[in-house]
């Protein structure tokens, strides 16, 4: 059973162990968040992950990386897609793009290519043309997705990615779980539960850990399961969704959108229209303090995994892990103000911890794995 019992701050029954840290946090806790009869956000997500972490554990019995016969003669025109999501990458995610460089050439440039359809597909919902997108749009893109994992790219930034999943073993089902995603967010806009919220992160950001690990790599030296590396991976980008959301409250409620557990905005005697008129009380700092905690546990679960992945793949994801995390200091710094001020990590701080990621990076899998052994 997974690792990473991050569900909620407020301890639940069901088949999953509480960790002590979450039941110890003094929330109080209603009938109806305790009872769970159904199949849980979770419990569907982790066949998901069962599911990668066998491909990628047969990647590491056999050592080597897929060697399947290239999909593309034309390496120039390959070498200029690849280049091209190079470009994407760096104009969009520069601290990214810059962790990236100290990876394999294979290694960089598939990271660089998941990175731009990821960016592609959030921009169907989110860009200049999100108001003219469809479900009938999603369903195009999806089998333009199917065309390219079977080696029919449309465009140069598909051939990237179609090269790429041939060679790392990389499966299509975080791709369509993420599109899955944007159709969510086109037809629902409030999260009664946590375990709902869950699902929604898992979709449109938890999927992205698992697109990433298969071309990152485990550490061959590491003792840690495969599922736990995935968990923790999980885990990184469902904290780095939940951080997402905290940290636009404000922006989303303009745009109609409430982010947060219905259940536990009740719990805390908040509703949307708390929401709407954004004003900072202490029900709301009260409230935001516990999800802020959660945040946290989400980043402290997938932290551990860092040190199991290849040497040249910890730096930047660490890096992105401690600056993403900083947005949770910088709500608190704004006195939980996130309807009309905007938590960001300044560019001195972002300086500060690139070389202590990098120094933290150096150290490789512990000896005695925290997250669990082969
Ligand atoms: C090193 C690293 C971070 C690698 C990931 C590279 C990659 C493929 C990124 C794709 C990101 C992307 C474009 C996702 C689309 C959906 C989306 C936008 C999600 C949000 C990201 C934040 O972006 P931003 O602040 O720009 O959001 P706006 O669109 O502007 O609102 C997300 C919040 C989530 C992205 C999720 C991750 C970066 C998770 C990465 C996890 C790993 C790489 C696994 C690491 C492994 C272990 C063992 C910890
Ligand atoms: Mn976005």
């Amino acid at each position: 059973m997974s690792a990473a019992h991050l569900w909620t701050v407020f301890p639940r029954a069901g088949p999953f162990r509480v960790p002590p840290t979450i039941s110890a946090n003094g929330c109080s806790v209603s009938a109806s968040m305790v009872a769970a009869p159904y199949r849980s956000s979770e419990e569907m997500v982790y066949e998901v992950v069962l599911k990668q972490a066998a491909l990628v554990r047969e990647q590491r019995r056999t050592g080597n990386d897929r060697a399947l016969a290239d999909v593309f003669k034309d390496r120039n025109m390959l070498n200029e897609a690849y280049d091209r999501c190079g470009e994407v990458c760096a104009e969009y995610a520069k601290t990214f793009y810059l962790g990236t460089l100290l990876m394999t050439p294979e290694r960089k440039r598939s990271v660089w290519a998941i990175y731009v359809w990821c960016r592609r597909t959030d921009e169907l919902v989110d860009g200049p043309n999100a108001s003219h997108i469809t479900p009938v749009a999603l369903d195009r893109w999806e089998k333009r997705l199917n065309d390219l994992f079977e080696g029919r790219p449309y465009d140069l930034y598909d051939a990237a990615l179609s090269d790429c999943v041939s060679k790392f073993p990389v499966d299509i089902q975080p791709f369509k779980d993420m599109i899955e995603g944007m159709r969510l967010d086109l037809r629902k806009s409030r999260y009664n539960s946590f375990d709902e919220l869950y699902l929604y992160c898992y979709y449109v950001a938890g999927t992205v850990g698992l697109m990433s690990i298969p071309v990152m790599g485990i550490c061959p030296e590491s003792n840690a399961t495969a599922e736990s590396v995935y968990n923790a991976a999980l885990a990184l980008g469902i904290a780095n969704q939940l951080t997402n959301i905290l940290r636009d409250v404000g922006e989303d409620a303009r745009r109609g959108r409430v982010y947060l557990p219905q259940d536990e905005l009740a719990h805390a005697g908040l509703s949307d229209d708390d929401i709407f008129r954004g004003k900072v009380t202490d029900k709301w700092r009260s409230f935001m303090k516990d999800q802020i905690k959660r945040a946290r546990m989400f980043f402290d679960e997938a932290e551990k995994g860092v040190s199991e992945l290849n040497s040249a793949s910890r730096w930047p994801v660490l890096a992105s892990l401690l600056l993403y995390r900083q947005i949770l200091d910088a709500i608190e710094a704004n006195d939980y103000n996130n309807f009309t001020r905007r938590a960001y990590v300044g560019k001195g701080k972002k300086l500060v911890a690139l070389p202590v990621a990098y120094a933290r990076a150096l150290m490789g899998p512990s000896k005695s794995s925290r997250i669990g052994r082969t």
